[in-house]
């Protein structure tokens, strides 16, 4: 196989209603048989990525999607293929069906932070820490920003300062990305953007905050989330401004997630 070449996957974050995502193992025959993914696979000529989805979700486990929400992508080099990885996130309500494994390959629930089977497709690391990543957040930017759920992980970023514990989620601009990768480790580090240089410095953080406190936020957030879709996830920071414009569905256009300003 020519290996140079990018190949188009899609792979499927698949919820029920207890928040627990599906995994499953692949089956013997493939590479990295046994390994444990997100179930999905190459997109063929003519298919979109919804269709491609779709059809992977049928064939391996018997069941419909009925809709999917554009996440992360992410590109890597194996020694068998160079892959394109298009995450979607496939909510309790956007399937039907009776899980079946009809590729004789395993399947299990999962709590986000709290795996329980091993080993994972090495390109996948990232994309498991990012499910921990709650979904609503809110809070000060001067002081931090925490989970508003009881129900999604529980976190608590805070604004960078020197001497901060490691262990600690913290945010910072992305042009001081780099130099305070030195300080603190950089799966700890939020970025945030402003600007299409910001976004690609970003990729190598842990998620993006992106403020909007006017209408060039938005649009500028839209087309990056278009045209180059993050491979971390982005945090849709809403300020508290008198800004009169009805926001887009940002959870359906490729966001991770919100951040409420509090007053
Ligand atoms: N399905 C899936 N593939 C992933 C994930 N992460 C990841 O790196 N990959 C890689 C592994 C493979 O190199 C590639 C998917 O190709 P595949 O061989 O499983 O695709 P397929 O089901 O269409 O297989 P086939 O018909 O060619 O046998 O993407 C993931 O979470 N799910």
């Amino acid at each position: 196989m020519n290996t140079d070449k990018l190949v188009e996957v899609v792979a499927g974050v698949l919820y029920n209603p207890q928040g627990e995502f599906l995994l499953s193992s692949r089956p013997a025959g493939k590479a990295y048989a046994g390994y444990w993914e997100f179930a999905g696979g190459k997109v063929e000529t003519g298919e979109t990525y919804l269709t491609a989805l779709q059809r992977e979700f049928k064939e391996e486990l018997g069941i419909d999607v009925i809709q999917a929400t554009p996440w992360l992508t992410k590109i890597h080099k194996y020694e068998h293929a160079h892959v394109h990885l298009h995450f979607y996130r496939i909510g309790a309500r956007q399937w039907r069906g009776q899980l079946c494994a009809r590729e004789q390959q395993s399947w299990c629930w999962q709590q986000p932070g709290k795996l329980t089977v091993t080993p994972m497709l090495p390109a996948n690391a990232p994309i498991l820490a990012a499910l921990s990543i709650p979904t609503r957040m809110r809070g000060q930017f001067n002081t931090g920003f925490h989970t508003v759920s009881a129900q999604e992980p529980q976190l608590k970023i805070l604004p960078y300062h020197s001497g901060i514990a490691a262990a600690v989620s913290i945010y910072a601009p992305a042009n001081q990305l780099q130099y305070l990768a030195q300080q603190h480790p950089i799966d700890h580090i939020w970025a945030i953007c402003s600007s299409r240089e910001q976004w690609q410095q970003a990729q190598s953080a842990a998620a993006i905050i992106w403020p909007i406190s006017s209408i060039d936020d938005i649009k500028l957030l839209l087309t990056l989330l278009q045209q180059e879709p993050s491979s971390v996830p982005v945090m849709v920071f809403q300020k508290k401004t008198g800004l009169t414009t009805p926001q887009p569905d940002w959870m359906n256009l490729g966001a991770h997630g919100i951040i409420h300003e509090l007053e």
